[in-house]
C-alpha cells in the first residue's frame, strides 16, 4: 500500500453488477453525489438519483453507505426518504450497517474555547463561512479566495494548541477534525461488519479527504472512483458528478433486468 498520491491513467470504471451480492458501495457526497456549489446548504441530490441509490442498497442486502464529511443530520436530509448507513463528519459520527449511531465527542471546555476561537477569527474575514459540527469544524472560503492563507493560519494554530485535533484540507475548505478520524477508517469499520462484511468495496469520491478512503479500498482490492481532475490513488476516474449519476442508473438498471429475469 502507498501513500503517495499519483496520476491515475484508466479511463472508464468497470461497472460491477450489485445483483451478484459481493460488492459493497460508498459513495462520497459533496462532489460525487452532489454538485458543489457556493453555499453548503444549497446543496441538493436529484429524485431519481435518491430512487437509484434506494434500488441498489436494496439489490446490495444494505450494503451501501454515505461516507461524508457532512453530520449525518444532514446526509439523512439530503438523501430524504432513505435512512442510509452512514459515516459523518469523516467518520466522526457513524450509523452502522444496524442503525446504531456512534458519535466522537470533543471535552465540552475545549470545543467551546475552539469554536469561540474560531468564531472570532472568521468574522474578521469578510465571506468566509464557519460551519459548527461538534466535534469538528468547516473554515470555509469558497467566496472570499483572497482569506485562503489567513483562514489556514487560524486554523493552524488552533490544531497547534489541541493536538487532538488535525486538519483536513477540502475544496475552498480547511477542516479541523479529531485525529485518528478518516474516510478511510470509517470504510475499514463498515467493511468489519455485516452487511458489508466479505464483499468487495467499490468507493466512489472526489476530494482530498476521499484519498484515505481510496488507500483503504485498494488495500482491500475493492474499486476505487475518482470523480473529476487532479492527481489520485483512486484506480478508475469519471469527469463529472454526471457521470456518477449515469454509472448509478447503469448499475442499478442492470439490477432491476437481473430481478426481472430471475422471476421468468
Ligand atoms: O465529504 P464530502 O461529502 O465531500 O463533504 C465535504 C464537505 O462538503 C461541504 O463543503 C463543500 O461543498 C460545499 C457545497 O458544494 C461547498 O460550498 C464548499 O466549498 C465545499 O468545501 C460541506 O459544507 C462540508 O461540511 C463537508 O465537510
Amino acid at each position: 500500500m502507498t501513500s503517495e498520491i499519483q496520476e491515475n491513467t484508466s479511463e472508464t470504471p468497470l461497472l460491477p453488477h450489485p445483483d451478484s451480492q459481493q460488492y459493497a458501495f460508498f459513495f462520497d457526497v459533496d462532489g460525487t453525489l452532489a454538485e458543489i456549489c457556493d453555499e453548503p446548504d444549497a446543496v441538493t441530490i436529484p429524485s431519481d438519483v435518491r430512487q437509484h441509490l434506494q434500488t441498489l442498497f436494496a439489490a446490495s442486502s444494505g450494503a451501501l453507505a454515505l461516507i461524508s464529511g457532512r453530520p449525518v443530520e444532514q446526509l439523512d436530509q439530503l438523501v430524504t426518504p432513505l435512512i442510509l448507513p452512514a459515516a459523518g463528519v469523516h467518520g466522526a459520527e457513524m450509523r452502522d450497517g444496524a442503525g446504531q449511531f456512534h458519535r466522537v465527542t470533543l471535552p465540552a471546555q475545549m470545543a467551546k474555547d475552539v469554536e469561540e476561537t474560531l468564531a472570532a477569527g472568521m468574522q474578521k474575514l469578510p465571506g468566509t463561512l464557519l460551519e459548527i459540527k461538534g466535534m469538528a469544524f468547516a473554515l470555509h472560503y469558497r467566496q472570499a479566495m483572497l482569506h485562503q492563507q489567513h483562514v489556514l493560519e487560524l486554523a493552524e494554530s488552533v490544531v497547534a494548541k489541541h493536538p487532538e485535533l488535525v486538519l483536513q484540507p477540502g475544496k475552498c475548505v480547511i477542516e479541523i477534525k479529531p485525529r485518528g478520524k478518516d474516510k478511510g477508517a470509517a470504510i475499514y469499520d463498515f467493511m468489519q461488519q455485516p452487511p458489508f462484511a466479505g464483499r468487495v468495496p467499490v468507493f466512489v469520491g472526489d476530494d482530498l479527504t476521499d484519498e484515505k478512503g481510496f488507500e483503504v479500498v485498494n488495500a482491500m482490492n475493492g474499486i476505487s472512483v475518482k470523480v473529476g481532475e487532479g492527481s489520485s490513488l483512486a484506480q478508475y476516474r469519471v469527469k463529472t458528478v454526471h457521470d456518477v449519476y449515469r454509472w448509478i442508473d447503469a448499475l442499478q438498471r442492470h439490477t432491476l433486468t437481473v430481478n426481472k429475469e430471475s422471476e421468468l
